[in-house]
């Protein structure tokens, strides 16, 4: 079987978080076979002789001839896993575990008694998301994906789970401008809340602290979701001239009503542990004092069950809705994608940068 979309989309990623420069000349290879999965054979007029740079593009593409898409991709796919790989390659002799670890700089990985821990690690900045840390989890959930323990667990260190959006990724625009940062942002969104919609097995949130943005809206598409009782979940878009993300336009009315959807994504009600879980949100809350011990006992217990009979059910109970989730996720992020140019949205993150204004 050839390279899925999403092997696809994975090997785009870790394209940008190659160690190395690969030259000139395998980018060229690169980017001739991106053209050919995505486009086609080459289909646009050769540049003009003193173009020298986008001339050695289309020869590059253009070189590949009519080789079909499906093989384009696949090409595509083992290029990148073979640059991966050679310049991983120092760390190849490292037991696993810590082979693993050293993908990642924002995430901290784990695996022990069957379960995958990925703990977001900036506590610091109260783990909010910068554009590497999207990456990284994405990648820790495919890698997660594929070993061998039964659930995977989402945490944070410190005392937040996660305050979202890290908003210092709207201040760093690329020379092609607002329009283009907003594009990519867009893109970055889909690829990664579409990693939470195909995750394969038990998917379990670990909520150590609040939680706020798309770290609360991605909520709905997790299996399982304990909370401390210091736990808030607060989703302040409208407050940012910004619109709900993470499917929770569909999750978020599905599982609490509509009227208390509302009430947090129109109008950015923050909820407490007890109110999360009244609505359905929430699984189970624990005492702060024994959160630690009393979740991972029950998740230790629960890696125990027979591991297909879990992922099995899981995916009953998911393949329902995936198309329906990839749609609204489609949806929801090319909304943004327009609401991030607006002067709503920029006056309030200049807003926060300018005086630190808090939630
Ligand atoms: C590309 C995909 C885009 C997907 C879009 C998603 C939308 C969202 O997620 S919207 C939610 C965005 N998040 C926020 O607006 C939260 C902003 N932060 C705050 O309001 C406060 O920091 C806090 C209420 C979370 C915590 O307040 P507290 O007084 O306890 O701590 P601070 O001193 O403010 O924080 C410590 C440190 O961390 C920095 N920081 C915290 N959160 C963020 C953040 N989201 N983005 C950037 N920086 C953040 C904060 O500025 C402090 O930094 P300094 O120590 O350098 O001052």
């Amino acid at each position: 079987m050839g390279a899925s979309q999403k092997d696809f989309e994975n090997a785009m990623n870790q394209v940008k978080l190659l160690k190395e420069d690969p030259g000139n000349e395998v980018k060229l290879k690169l980017y001739a076979l991106y053209k050919q999965a995505t486009e086609g054979p080459c289909n646009t007029p050769k540049p003009g002789v003193f173009d020298l740079i986008n001339k050695a593009k289309w020869e590059a593409w253009n070189a590949l001839g009519s080789l079909p898409k499906e093989t384009a991709r696949q090409n595509y796919v083992d290029l990148v896993s073979g640059l991966s790989s050679s310049s991983d390659s120092s760390s190849q002799a490292k037991p696993e575990a810590d082979r693993k670890q050293a993908e990642y700089e924002t995430v901290v990985m784990t695996s022990e008694d069957g379960i995958t821990k990925i703990m977001l690690n900036r506590p610091a900045k109260k783990n909010a998301l910068t554009e590497q840390m999207y990456q990284e989890i994405m990648l820790a959930l495919e890698a997660a994906s594929k070993d061998d323990s039964t659930i995977t667990v989402l945490t944070g260190n410190g005392d937040y789970y996660s305050s979202g959006n890290d908003l210092t990724n709207f201040t760093n625009i690329p020379p092609e401008g607002v329009e283009a940062k907003a594009k990519n942002s867009a893109i970055l969104l889909r690829n990664f809340v579409g990693s939470f919609i195909d995750f394969p097995k038990p998917l379990v949130a670990v909520v150590n602290g609040p939680a706020v943005g798309i770290s609360v809206t991605v909520l709905g598409l997790f299996d399982l979701v304990y909370a401390t009782d210091r736990a808030t979940f607060h989703t302040p878009f409208s407050h940012l001239g910004q619109t709900p993300e993470g499917c929770s336009s569909y999750t978020f009315p599905k599982i609490m009503g509509p009227a208390k959807a509302a009430e947090m994504l129109i109008f950015g009600k923050k909820l407490t542990a007890g109110e999360a879980y009244a609505q359905g949100l929430v699984t189970e809350v624990f005492p702060d004092s024994t959160f630690q011990k009393e979740v991972w006992t029950r998740l230790k217990a629960y890696s125990k069950l027979p591991q297909n009979a879990l992922r099995i059910s899981k995916q009953i109970i998911r393949s329902q809705e995936k198309e329906k989730l990839h749609a609204v996720n489609a949806k929801e992020s090319s909304i943004l994608q327009e609401r991030w140019l607006s002067s709503e949205c920029m006056n309030a993150i200049m807003n926060f940068f300018s005086q630190k204004a808090k939630l």
